[in-house]
This record gives structure tokens, sequence and C-alpha cells, in this order.
């Protein structure tokens, strides 16, 4: 680091931070401050070193362990599964661990970027000091340092058994029994990974239900599948985790009715949620605002606040600020920032109208926009026309033997306008991206359904059957 004068632009975190170092800075100064992903220093953020990037890449194998099972039901018998784990471990390790280590190496070899790889604190919206006591100061500033996932205060949380999604991807074996702990996204990604590879799961949640942030139909649909493909228990709350005689952990939980269970597992798995790394970077002891959620607050151009005013040329983005914590829209935020950086003069919004998810589970499900319940309080349950479409109902579902797949499209009846989607199965992240496109750009339910060609017989059939089945007007000279 340079100390004295002040760099031109200074990022706190190498995820999303890292994309915003642009051609445009190749003749100024820029700070990059990352203190590496806990337990292994790795540079680059959690998409790439423990979160998107290695779930799907462990969703796959796992995926294609249950393939004896599906095939059996198509008439094919194929020979029982035997999941490699430290194969698969270190196929996946080892692409990303590289990919994550060039990255480093490049910022380092640039002349104009200093990479800091220590914690860093903020001292005012545009300097920071570093954890061995250095300063820097900027022009310009970007606040990118993420999330982290958040652990229960209750006894043995350090136990070596317990672990969360930072940890538990790079476990030495196969666990033969783990026990899950949360029933939102990660929980239920790490439930359909290990239950395909092999290990007994027990998921454990504290309400009634998994995924209940989703719509209702489909969050009925897919806990009744995670509860036919692994055990799950309702209502207990984690109490505390020991270690018995034989070195494995015993998790002990509190009931509705107040008694307490004991599950005994190889491993335990931590996955109650994510905190934004506010409190990490000193936000509010710099003077910004945050949300009761931990999180910064951004006007629309990403802009960070102090009493409610935008501060000029200092942005947050990504898990720090976004309410959905989602890869995607740190990466769109990324492309807002690194305009606004270079543009204080044109500012572009942020768009965040038409956010979708998926949630690589099995069954897999993905989702845009409101949920029926959502819909009907916004514009009335009377003007809404909605359609599930089950896969088993196309001709791909037939050729697949689908037997719980459905999409469900939300509309308003009187003018055809896109609502709201959600989708389970069989790759429906991917079936439901017309429907992003269709919202994103306007397009009403009639129009999308009948203005293109739908692949016969593909799988995609879903998506326009679920379209066609809306009960919406058709615009003047619709398509036939
Ligand atoms: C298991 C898992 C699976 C996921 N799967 C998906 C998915 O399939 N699809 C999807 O869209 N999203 C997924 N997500 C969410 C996605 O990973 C995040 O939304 C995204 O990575 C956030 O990016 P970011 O740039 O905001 O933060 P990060 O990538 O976390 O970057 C923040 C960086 O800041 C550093 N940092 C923090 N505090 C400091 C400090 N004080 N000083 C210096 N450095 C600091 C951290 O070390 C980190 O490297 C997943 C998350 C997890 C955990
Ligand atoms: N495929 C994806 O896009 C993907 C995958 C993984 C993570 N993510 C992102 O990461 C975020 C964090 O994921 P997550 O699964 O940790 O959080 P989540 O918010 O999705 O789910 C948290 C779960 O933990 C439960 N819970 C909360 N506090 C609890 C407590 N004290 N005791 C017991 N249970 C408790 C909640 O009821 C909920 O079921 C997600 O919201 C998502 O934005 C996205």
């Amino acid at each position: 680091m340079r100390p004295g004068t002040p760099y031109d632009l200074a990022i706190i975190g190498s995820g999303s931070g890292n994309s915003l170092i642009t051609p445009y800075w190749d003749d100024k100064r820029v700070v990059l401050a990352d203190q590496g992903i806990p337990h292994t220093g790795a540079f680059g953020g959690t998409c790439l070193n423990v979160g998107c990037i290695p779930t799907k890449m462990y969703v796959r194998p796992a995926a294609l362990a249950r393939s004896p099972e599906e095939a059996a039901r198509l008439g094919v018998e194929l020979c029982e599964a035997q999941a490699d784990w430290p194969r698969i471990r270190d196929r996946i390790f080892g692409r990303i661990d590289a990919i994550s280590e060039a990255g480093r190496e490049y910022r380092e070899r640039l002349e104009h970027v200093d990479l800091i790889s220590e914690r860093v604190t903020l001292t005012g919206p545009r300097s920071f000091r570093t954890a061995s006591g250095a300063e820097a100061s900027a022009e310009q500033m970007v606040i990118a340092a993420g999330s982290r996932p958040v652990i229960p205060e209750v006894p043995g949380t350090g136990l070596p058994q317990v672990h969360t999604s930072e940890t538990i991807m790079r476990i030495p074996q196969l666990p033969e029994k783990i026990l899950i702990v949360g029933g939102g996204y990660i929980a239920c990604e790490f439930a359909g990974i290990f239950s395909g590879l092999g290990s007994e799961v027990i998921q454990v949640n504290r309400s009634v239900g998994l995924m209940n942030q989703l719509d209702a139909e489909i969050a009925a649909a897919y806990s009744a599948q995670a509860e036919a493909n692994w055990t799950v228990h309702y209502q207990r709350t984690l109490a505390g985790v020991v270690e018995d005689a034989h070195g494995r952990a015993v998790a002990q939980l509190v009931t509705s009715d107040g008694r307490i269970e004991e599950i005994t597992a190889d491993v335990v798995l931590l996955a109650i949620g994510r905190v934004p790394n506010s409190d990490a970077v000193g936000a509010a002891e710099a003077g910004l605002d945050i949300h009761p959620d931990g999180r910064i607050a951004v006007d629309e151009y990403l802009r960070v606040q102090q009493d409610g005013a935008p501060v000029e040329g200092v942005y947050a983005i990504g898990d720090i600020s976004s309410p959905p914590m989602l890869k995607h829209v740190a990466n769109h935020e990324a492309r807002v920032a690194a305009h606004n950086l270079e543009h204080p003069q044109h500012l572009r919004r942020v768009r965040h109208e038409v956010i979708p998810a998926a949630i690589f589970s099995h069954p897999e499900i993905a989702h845009v926009g409101l949920t029926e319940d959502q819909a009907a309080q916004q514009v009335g349950a009377e003007h809404l026309t909605v359609k599930t479409q089950r896969y088993a109902d196309t001709a791909y579902g037939w050729a697949m033997e689908d037997q719980y797949g459905i999409m469900k499209v939300i509309a308003d009846s009187r003018n055809g306008q896109i609502l709201g989607a959600h989708a389970m199965g069989y790759h429906s992240s991917n079936l439901i991206q017309p429907i992003i496109h269709a919202m994103s750009f306007g397009q009403d339910a009639y129009t999308a359904a009948r203005g293109q060609y739908w692949i016969h017989p593909a799988l995609m059939e879903v998506t326009e059957n679920a379209l066609l089945g809306l009960d919406v007007p058709a615009p003047p000279d619709a398509p036939l």
C-alpha cells in the first residue's frame, strides 16, 4: 500500500467488488482489500469459493448418483451408484482453488492496483484502516464486503463436527449421517446434495414446512418431496451440540412442546441464514445508515446513506446492502456501481423489479415475482388468473415419467400482465427463463405464449402450456 496520497478508488471485498476494476482505472490508483474466505484465506469471495459455484458442482454428481432410481422407472437397470467423495471434492476444488489463486495473482501483478489481504475497518465513508494499522483513503469507495453465516448462540457450535457452508464442502469423507439445521436455501440445497450422494440426511426446521418464504403451493409441494426423500423434523430448535464417546455429534433440539430431543450424527450443518458484514467493516461507526437487518442503506444509485442523504462517490453492492442475497443481483449492482463510479454526472439506477432465484435442491425450485398471496394483496384476488401446469401433462413429461414437476404462473386477468411464476422440478431454473424475459420486457402473457414458436416436444412446453392456460385477454392484432 502507498501511504499518504489518496487512491482514486478503494474497494472492500473481492467477490463482486473485484469486477469493478475495469480498464477505466488503468491509469489511476486502486486499492482492493479482502481478508480472504475464513479457513482458506481464498481470494474472490463467497460465490466462487464457498457459495453458488462449488455447491452446484456438488449438485451435478448428486443428481447423477440418483439416476439408477430414475432409470428404473423407465425400464433401464443401472448398477448401484457409488459416490467417491474425495474424488468429487478434489475435482471441484482443484478447479475452484486454481481460479481463485489465478485471480489473486492477476490482481497482484497489476501496477495500478494494491491488494490488501487483511481485514479492514472503515474510518469514514472514504477511508479505512487495516488490521495491521495502515491507513488508506480514496476519492471514491465501494463497500462489497458480503455476508456471513449466522451461528446460533448455543453451546457446541465450535466442535469440529459442526459446520457451516464455509467448511462442509471440504470435509474428508462423505458422512454416513448428517444433521442439517434450517429450512431455507442453503439447508435445502445441501440436503439434496448429501441425500443424493448417499448420506442419511436428517433436516430439522424451526417452523412447519420448508422454503416457507416461497409461494405456498410450491413450498408445500417441495416439503412433501423433501419428506419423501430424506427425514425432516419440524418445530425443532437447536439448543446445543456435544460430542459423544465415539467422536460423533449429539445435537440437542427443543421441540415445540418444550421437550429435549437428541439426534446423533457424524456432522451437523448449520444453515439458518446469513447476516450482512456491515458490522465487520464498522459501517455504523463510520456514520453510515444501517437497516434493522444489518444491511447498509443505499439509494437507487447504490450510494450509501448518511442521515438519510446519499454520500457522493461512495457505493455499497451485493449482500452487504441488497435485500436478496443472490449473485446475479450482486453482479448487476456491480455493473451499475462500475458505471456510476466512471460517470458521476450520469448516474444509472439499479433495476430490482424482476429478480428471479432458484434453489438447486432435489427437486429444483425456481421463482420470479409475486407469490399468489402477494399478488392477491397487490391487485385483488378477483383479478388474478393462475395456472399450475404439471410436467407430467406434457409430452416430455411423459418421456421422463415425471412425478412431481409443476410450473405455476400468476397474471392479472384484466391485461395479461405476468405477476409471478413458481416452478419445482427438473431444470425448473431453465424453464422459468422465458417468463423472466416476458416480465422484464413488459410482455403480456398472451403474447409471450403465442408470439414465438416453442420447440416440440421439448420440456419447455411446460412453460408454454402454463402461459396458454391463463385466462387473459388477447391484445389487438395478437399473434395466433
Ligand atoms: C452455500 C451458498 C450457496 C449459494 N448459492 C447461490 C446460487 O446458487 N445462486 C445465487 O445467486 N446466489 C447464491 N449464493 C449467494 C451468493 O453467493 C452471494 O449473494 C454473493 O456471493 C454475494 O457477493 P458479494 O460480492 O456481495 O459478497 P462476497 O462474494 O461474499 O464478497 C465479500 C468479500 O468481502 C470480504 N470481507 C468481508 N469483510 C471484510 C473486511 N472487514 N475486510 C476485508 N475484507 C472483508 C470477504 O472475505 C469476501 O471475500 C449462495 C451463497 C452460499 C453461502
Ligand atoms: N440458489 C441460491 O440462489 C442460493 C443458495 C444458497 C444461499 N443463497 C442465499 O443465501 C441466503 C442465506 O441462505 P440460508 O439458507 O442460510 O438462509 P434462508 O434465509 O434461506 O433460510 C434460513 C432458514 O433458517 C431458519 N432459521 C432462522 N433462524 C433460525 C434459528 N435460530 N434456529 C433454527 N432455524 C432458524 C429459517 O426458518 C429458515 O428456514 C439465502 O437467503 C439466499 O439469498 C442463495
